[in-house]
């Protein structure tokens, strides 16, 4: 796989926040070689404004979209022909659409999973659910996250972000085909570690939030997030993930941005269960994905079968239980046996 041949056709299944701005990177990385950009959007009314009026005015109010982005509401359509299948639903979502779309794929594609949660009830990772469902070859399952919010990557705020894929050309010639002037993708074979930053950072995001909500400053923030970092790279690392990935962008600089934007939806979550509003309000005042309160859990999980200890990770989900109140979770981490600071030491 060279990038002498970049994709033609690049399908994206997912017409959302993230879905719709990678399929303007995507369109405007190759327009220079007339590359057709489709997006399937599960309601045909957003495919319908989306060809009609340029815009996804329900996730993207402002960005004018590429004229050789296209969409469909017809899998069929927009998965024929595809060199390149990007996939961005929901991660609890995941699973259902691709039983559904399976007999679609064409054969040869290379997949990339745009989605940062963790399966409920397998402890899955996106790229595991992929490979597992549509029984393809690992060297064809490439992952890509970092500091991506989606709506400053829509407005051409520059950014850089990792594809991760077992075979590094794979993952090579995707970064060749969604770079744009505004977006930089760096590329490395670690999978695993690419995916657990992008997953467990909505955690401590919701963490993050909640301090947030509850008036607290810099320094709370900035200690949760770098002992959420220390838990974060335990857990990588434990399921087969390398130290340095969590230090790189799909690791802290994903941390920081989310940790510290209110565009983020898990932090914009924590904040506002801090505020008092119940989960059930929360999610139904958001109307977006904010994987970290449904992942929450999956990490702790796994966390637990592996014997990783996450002690945020397991106050963010006693607080999203209601097993204790979001003002029990500053005093419940500060009162923790004393310890030396290592990120490997639990
Ligand atoms: N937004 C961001 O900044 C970033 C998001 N991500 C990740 O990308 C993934 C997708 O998130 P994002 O685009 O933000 O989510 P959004 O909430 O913005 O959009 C979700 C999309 O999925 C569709 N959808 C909802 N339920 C289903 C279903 N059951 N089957 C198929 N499609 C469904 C929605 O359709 P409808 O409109 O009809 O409801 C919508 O098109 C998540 O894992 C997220 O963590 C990663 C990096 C950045
Ligand atoms: O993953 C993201 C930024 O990299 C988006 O974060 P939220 O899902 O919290 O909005």
């Amino acid at each position: 796989m060279t990038t002498d041949s970049l994709p033609g056709k690049v399908a994206v299944i997912g017409a959302g926040s993230w879905g719709t701005t990678f399929a303007k990177i995507a369109a405007d990385s190759g327009a220079a070689r007339k590359a057709e950009v489709q997006i399937w959007a599960r309601r045909p009314e957003a495919a319908e404004e989306i060809n009609s009026t340029r815009r996804n005015t329900r996730y993207l109010k402002d960005t004018v979209l590429p004229a050789n982005l296209r969409a469909s509401a017809d899998a069929a359509e927009v998965l024929a022909g595809a060199q390149l299948v990007v996939l961005a639903v929901p991660a609890q979502t995941l699973r259902e659409r691709l039983r559904e779309f399976r007999s679609l794929f064409p054969k040869d594609a290379v997949i990339l999973s745009l989605m940062k949660g963790l399966e409920v009830g397998t402890d899955a990772r996106m790229s595991q659910v992929i490979a597992e469902e549509l029984e393809w070859p690992e060297n064809r399952i490439a992952v890509l996250s970092g500091p991506n919010l989606a709506m400053e990557i829509a407005r051409e705020e520059p950014t850089a972000s990792v594809v991760a894929c077992s075979d590094l050309a794979v993952a090579g010639w995707i970064a060749a085909a969604c770079t744009a002037p505004y977006f930089r993708p760096y590329t490395n074979t670690d999978v695993i570690g690419t995916e657990i930053g992008g997953i467990v950072k909505n955690v401590i995001a919701l963490a993050v939030g909640i301090c947030e909500g509850k008036q607290m400053g810099d320094n709370t923030k900035a200690s949760v997030m770098t002992r959420g970092l220390a838990e974060t790279t335990r857990l990588a690392v434990a399921l087969g993930g390398k130290t340095e990935t969590l230090f790189g962008l799909s690791g802290m600089g994903d941390l920081i941005a989310t940790c510290s934007s209110s565009l983020s939806r898990n932090h914009t979550a924590g904040r506002l269960l801090a505020q008092g509003l119940t989960l059930d309000e929360v999610t139904e005042t958001m109307a977006q994905t904010a994987e970290g309160i449904k992942s929450a859990q999956a990490v702790l999980d796994r966390a637990t079968q592996l014997g990783v200890y996450m002690p945020i990770t397991e106050n963010v989900v006693a607080v999203l239980q209601g097993a204790i109140s979001v003002d029990e979770l500053g005093p419940r981490l500060l009162a923790r046996e004393l310890k030396p600071e290592g990120v490997h030491a639990s």
